[in-house]
C-alpha cells in the first residue's frame, strides 16, 4: 500500500510539521495558521505571472506618480524663466549665449548663441527650454508630458484594479475550496462540538473578507512602498531640508500606527468571534424551526436574538470608535504634512520668492504623491487587521488534521473492487474519542459472513448505532481491527472505493436540496434516467413522483422538508436500488414510521437485502425475525447473545427480557 504523501499545506505550516504532529497526537491537531501577510505571499508565489504583472504595473504607476512633481518643477521653471531673462536683459545688448550663461543652468533660451536679443524675444516663455535626455523641452512640451503621464496613470490604475480584483477572487475561491475539501474529509468527531453556522461564517464570510482585502492590499502596499521612497528621492532633489521635515513627521505617524495595530487586532478578533457565535445560533434555530413552531416560542427567540446582538453591538461599537480615532489621527497627520511644509518653506525661503515659488509648488505636489498611497493604506488598516483575524480562523479549518486517514490522496490505499469475503471484527474495543472515559463496546470478535443478514438489538445506548459508525469508518476501533474481504484492514483501504459498495439507510434520511432525480442519483452519478426510474419503481416511489406536477424535476426542500417520513425512506431505498451496494447497513431504517408504512417499506427493504451482506440495527421484531443471526448488545457489555430469532426466543437471557418487556414491538 502506498504511504501517505505529505499534504501540501502552504499557510505557515510546513508539511513536515503537520506529519510530525500527526504522528505524535491522537486527536485532531489544531494549530494557528499564517497571518494575512503570509497568506498573500503564498498566493503571490502561487500566481507568479499575475504577481509579476501586478508589480510591473505598480512600478509603472508609481514611477509616473513620482515623476509628476519633477515635471511640474521643470514646467514652472520654464514658465518663470522670462522674468529672470528680463532681469538680465539690457536693451538689446545681450546675446543668446550671454543670457544662457546668466540663467541658472537648468533653463536655456533658444537660438543662435551670437544673436542679439529683443525684449519681445526675451519675454516670450516659448523661447525657453530645458534639456530632457538631450531633448529641448519648452513649458508646453512639459504639459504634454504631464498629460501623457495621466494616461499612463489611468491605464495602470485599470490594470492594477483588474489584477488585484482577480487575485482577490482567486484567493477567496481557493480558500473556500480548500476549507470545504478539508471539511468533507474531516472526522465525524470534528463536528461533535461545532455549530454549522460557525463553520459557515468562516467559509463564506471570512474567506470573502480575505479575498476583498487581497484585491486592494498588495497593490496599494507595493505602490505605497515604491511611491514613498521614490517620492522621497525626488523630494531630496527638490529640497533636502524640507525633505528632512517630512521624514520626521512620517516617523511619528508610523509609531502611532504601529502601537494601535495590536489593540485593534485584539478587538477585531473579539468581534469576529461574537458574530461567528451568533451565526452558529441562527443556523441552529433555523434548522430546529419545527421545535420553535411547535412550542410557540417565537417571541422568546426574538428576545434571545436581541440579547445576543446587544453583545455584538457593544464589541463592534468599541472597535468602530477605535478605528475612527486611528483614521482621524492618520488623516490629520498626513494632511498636516502639506501645511507644515508651506509654513517651514515660507520661514526658510522668504528672502528668495522665485525659488520659493518653483520649489514649493513642486514640493507640495511631491508630498501629495507620497501621501496619496499612504492615505489609502491608512484607510485599509482596519481591513488588514480584520483580514488577519479571518486568516487565522480559516486556517483553523484548513490546518486541522483528520485522525482518520481515508487514503484519498493520489495512489494511496487499497482499492476495493468487490466485496468478495466476510467482514471480520477482531478484538474490537470502542470508546468515542470525544468521551474516551466511557467504554461503549468492550473487546469482542465477530464475523459477518458474505451474503447473510444480521440484526443488532439491545436497549437504548447499548451501542447498536456505534456498530454502523464503525462499519462506515466514521470512527476507527479504539483497539483491534475491522477487516473486509476476510483480511483487508479497513484502515488501509481507499475509503471511497469501499463506501462505493456500501449502502446506508438511517432513521433520519439525508435528503439534499435539489430535484428528486438528483437525490436518487446521489451515489451513482453515471446512472441513466431509465435506471433511476427503474430504481424508483422498485422502491414504490414512481407513482407518487409522477403524481407531482414536475415529476422527477420536483425540487425537494432542504433536508426533504416537503416529504413525509415514509416518502423520504422510499427515496433513500430508491437511491440504494440504484447504487446496488454489496453491503447494506440499515440503522433503524423503519423505526420512525407507523406500522402500515413500516410494513410497506419493510417489503421494499427485504427486496433490497436479497443476496447482500446486511447489517440491521433494529427495534422492531418484524425487522429482525427473518435475519440469519441476531446479535444482542448489553449496555457497556458488548455482545451478550448471538442466535436466530427462534433460538433466542427460547433462551433465558437478555433477548428474552427485551422481548418480554415489549422492547421489540
Ligand atoms: N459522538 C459521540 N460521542 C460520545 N458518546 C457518544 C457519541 N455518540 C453516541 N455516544 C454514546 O455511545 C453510547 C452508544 O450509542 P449508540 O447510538 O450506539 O446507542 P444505540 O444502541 O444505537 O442507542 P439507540 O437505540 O437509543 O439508538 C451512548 O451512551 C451514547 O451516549
Amino acid at each position: 500500500m502506498a504511504k501517505k504523501t505529505a499534504v501540501n499545506e502552504p499557510l505557515n505550516l510546513s508539511s513536515k510539521n503537520l506529519n510530525n504532529e500527526k504522528k505524535h497526537k491522537d486527536f485532531n491537531v489544531k494549530k494557528k495558521g499564517g497571518s494575512f501577510t503570509k497568506t498573500i505571499i503564498y498566493y503571490m508565489k502561487k500566481n507568479k505571472w499575475m504577481t509579476f504583472f501586478m508589480i510591473l504595473i505598480c512600478v509603472i504607476s508609481s514611477v509616473a506618480t513620482v515623476l509628476g512633481p519633477k515635471l511640474i518643477q521643470n514646467m514652472m521653471a520654464n514658465l518663470l524663466a522670462p522674468s529672470s531673462g528680463l532681469d538680465y536683459f539690457n536693451n538689446g545688448t545681450k546675446t543668446v549665449g550671454e543670457l544662457n550663461n546668466l540663467l541658472d543652468g537648468k533653463v536655456f533660451i533658444s537660438g543662435d548663441e551670437n544673436q542679439f536679443l529683443t525684449e519681445e524675444f526675451v519675454s516670450n516663455s516659448k523661447n525657453y527650454f530645458t534639456l530632457f535626455f538631450g531633448l529641448h523641452f519648452g513649458w508646453d512640451k512639459w504639459i504634454y508630458l504631464q498629460l501623457s503621464l495621466f494616461v499612463v496613470l489611468g491605464v495602470s490604475a485599470y490594470f492594477s484594479s483588474y489584477l488585484g480584483g482577480t487575485m482577490g477572487k482567486n484567493v477567496e475561491i481557493d480558500l473556500r475550496n480548500r476549507s470545504l475539501e478539508k471539511l468533507v474529509k474531516q472526522d465525524m468527531s470534528y463536528y461533535s462540538d461545532k455549530k454549522i453556522g460557525e463553520i459557515l461564517t468562516k467559509i463564506v464570510s471570512d474567506t470573502q473578507i480575505i479575498g476583498d482585502q487581497t484585491a486592494s492590499v498588495p497593490v496599494t502596499m507595493i505602490s505605497a512602498f515604491i511611491t514613498f521612497f521614490g517620492s522621497l528621492g525626488v523630494l531630496v532633489t527638490i529640497d533636502w531640508k524640507l525633505t528632512l521635515i517630512v521624514i520626521a513627521i512620517m516617523f511619528v505617524l508610523l509609531i502611532v500606527l504601529q502601537s494601535t495595530f495590536t489593540v485593534v487586532g485584539r478587538m477585531s478578533k473579539r468581534v469576529r468571534k461574537t458574530i461567528t457565535t451568533i451565526n452558529g445560533d441562527v443556523t441552529d434555530r433555523i434548522s430546529t424551526v419545527r421545535l420553535i413552531k411547535s412550542s410557540g416560542t417565537e417571541a422568546y427567540e426574538n428576545e434571545r436574538f436581541n440579547e445576543v446582538h446587544k453583545e455584538y453591538y457593544k464589541k463592534s461599537f468599541t472597535l468602530i470608535t477605535m478605528q475612527s480615532f486611528i483614521s482621524t489621527v492618520m488623516t490629520a497627520g498626513i494632511s498636516s504634512v502639506q501645511i507644515i511644509i508651506v509654513i517651514c518653506s515660507a520661514i526658510l525661503y522668504k528672502d528668495n520668492p522665485q525659488y520659493l515659488t518653483v520649489t514649493l509648488s513642486a514640493f507640495i505636489s511631491g508630498v501629495g504623491s507620497m501621501v496619496g498611497p499612504l492615505m489609502t493604506l491608512s484607510r485599509l488598516v482596519s481591513g488588514i487587521i480584520q483580514a488577519s483575524t479571518c486568516c487565522y480562523r480559516v486556517n483553523e479549518i484548513i490546518l486541522t488534521v483528520p485522525r482518520i486517514d481515508t487514503h484519498y490522496e493520489e495512489g494511496e490505499g487499497i482499492i476495493v473492487d468487490e466485496i468478495e469475503g466476510n467482514i471480520v471484527f477482531k478484538d474490537v474495543e470502542f470508546r468515542y474519542p470525544e468521551k474516551p472515559e466511557q467504554l461503549i463496546l468492550p473487546k469482542f470478535n465477530f464475523v459477518f459472513e458474505k451474503g447473510k443478514s444480521y440484526a443488532f438489538v439491545g436497549e437504548t445506548g447499548a451501542g447498536k448505532s456505534t456498530i454502523s459508525k464503525l462499519l462506515l469508518r466514521f470512527y476507527d476501533p479504539s483497539t483491534g481491527d475491522i477487516f473486509i474481504n476476510d483480511n483487508v484492514n479497513l484502515k488501509d483501504v481507499h475509503l471511497s472505493s469501499y463506501l462505493d459498495k456500501v449502502g446506508y439507510v438511517e432513521q433520519e434520511p439525508q435528503i439534499l436540496y435539489g430535484t428528486v432525480m438528483d437525490n436518487i442519483k446521489y451515489g451513482n452519478f453515471n446512472a441513466t434516467d431509465e435506471e433511476i426510474i427503474s430504481a424508483s419503481k422498485k422502491a414504490e416511489l414512481h407513482d407518487l413522483v409522477m403524481s407531482w406536477p414536475n415529476g422527477y424535476d420536483t425540487i425537494l426542500g432542504e433536508r426533504g422538508f416537503m416529504l413525509s417520513g415514509g416518502q423520504k425512506q422510499r427515496l433513500i431505498i430508491a437511491r440504494m436500488f440504484l447504487k446496488n451496494p454489496q453491503i447494506l447497513i440499515l440503522d433503524e431504517a423503519t423505526s420512525a414510521l407507523d406500522n402500515i408504512v413500516e410494513k410497506e417499506i419493510q417489503e421494499e427493504l427485504e427486496k433490497l437485502m436479497k443476496n447482500r451482506t446486511t447489517i440491521s440495527i433494529a427495534h422492531r421484531l418484524s425487522t429482525i425475525m427473518n435475519c440469519d443471526q441476531i446479535i444482542v448488545l448489553g449496555r457497556n457489555q458488548g455482545i451478550v447473545q448471538v442466535g436466530t430469532y427462534e433460538q433466542l426466543k427460547e433462551e433465558h437471557g437478555h433477548f428474552k427480557r427485551l422481548y418480554e418487556a415489549g422492547l421489540m414491538n
